[in-house]
């Protein structure tokens, strides 16, 4: 059993949270979704848009982690056609009726499936998604229960992304870690591991959301403000804007929105990757709102360490001595399933 799902195991969340509401039958936002009175307005900003094509640009992803923790990338090579696809297959699953989304819900105790996002549980007020995790051999598992004699396409398509995931977080990890002073020798772990045990490369889990049409979008929440615990995050967003940053100038006042671009991905640095660079890249709080006239669909694959490897701040500078300690995947999991958003302080030295 991997780590990630021992730590569900451990930390089961009330059913009752687990079950999203049956969002095409709501024509009115019940008080449970109601979060805030309307804010003011987001602006959008000069997000950093890097060319992974263009060797002279690796320098600026590292500013750009330093600057914002959050950019675009281009040119990443994972084709129109299969983001086209995961984009037609997550619409067809967060299309069918409730009744069928129910056969494949998540149970308390697990970390697959369909629901409401984990992070709810920190919350009164209920968010306006649902989303779908998928991790390792649970894909087939539920799409099995979703569609019993029709789940091929929506696996292949699923298998292939995570496939183009994997590969691309390696690319990045490697471009980032590299620009922090990691050499070949220390990053063996990103070489997918042979044996297919999977213990000895990056870990990684997939997950689905679906932002429904809402009738008051301003008093709703799509998914709350947080950090990824991950060492970085590749959000497909389609064409629907949503995504939302605390902007770094600013922050807890100004929300600036990701403006998604034609054929771009987004990537979002995690806890871990603020750990390892001793806080200099920053683990942008993020969020997303939602929308009166569009349906929109997101899909997050978080990449992490191997399941025991220990990870730390990568410092020599005496002038800068590590300000966190040293840690594995899974007890960061465990502090942020407990702590949420205060966990990265839990780790300061
Ligand atoms: O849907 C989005 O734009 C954000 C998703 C996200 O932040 C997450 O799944 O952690
Ligand atoms: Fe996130």
């Amino acid at each position: 059993m991997s780590s990630v799902t021992q730590l569900f195991k451990n930390n089961p969340v009330n059913r009752d949270r687990i079950i999203p509401l049956d969002f095409t039958n709501t024509k009115t936002l019940p008080d449970s979704h109601v979060w805030s009175k309307p804010e003011p307005e987001t602006t959008s900003g000069p997000i950093p848009v890097i060319s992974l094509s263009n060797p002279e640009e690796h320098g600026l992803l590292r500013q750009a982690c330093e600057e914002w923790g959050v950019f675009h990338i281009t040119d990443h090579g994972v084709s129109h056609s299969l983001l086209h696809n995961v984009d037609c297959q997550m619409k067809r699953l967060f299309s069918l009726p409730m009744h069928r989304k129910i056969l494949a819900v998540r149970s308390p105790d697990e970390s697959t499936g369909y629901g409401v996002v984990r992070i709810s549980m920190f919350y009164d007020k209920l968010m306006w998604s649902e989303g779908f995790s998928v991790m390792g051999s649970s894909l087939r598992r539920h799409a099995t229960l979703l569609w019993p004699d029709d789940h091929a396409e929506f696996c292949n398509v699923m298998e292939e992304y995570q496939k183009a995931m994997d590969d691309l977080s390696h690319r990045l990890i490697s471009m980032l870690m590299g620009s922090l002073g990691l050499t070949h020798e220390d990053l063996g772990w990103l070489v997918p591991d042979k044996t297919g045990s999977g213990t000895d490369s990056i870990q990684s889990f997939l997950q689905l959301n679906s932002y429904p049409v809402c009738p008051d979008p301003h008093l709703a929440m799509g998914l709350a403000p947080h950090t990824d615990s991950s060492l970085l995050t590749i959000l497909y967003q389609g064409n629907i804007p949503g995504l939302e940053i605390e902007s770094p100038q600013e922050e807890g006042s100004r929300w600036i929105g990701v403006e998604p671009i034609e054929g771009s991905l987004v990537v979002i640095m995690g806890d871990l990757s603020h750990i390892i660079s001793n806080g200099q890249f920053r683990s942008t709080m993020h969020r997303a709102v939602v929308n009166k006239t569009h349906h929109r669909v997101s899909a997050a694959y978080f990449a992490g360490p191997p399941k025991n490897l220990q990870i730390g701040p990568l410092t020599s500078d005496k002038n800068h001595p590590p300000i966190y300690r040293r840690l594995i995947w899974e007890e960061y999991l465990a502090a942020k399933a407990t702590h949420f958003n205060k966990a990265l302080t839990l780790f300061r030295c």
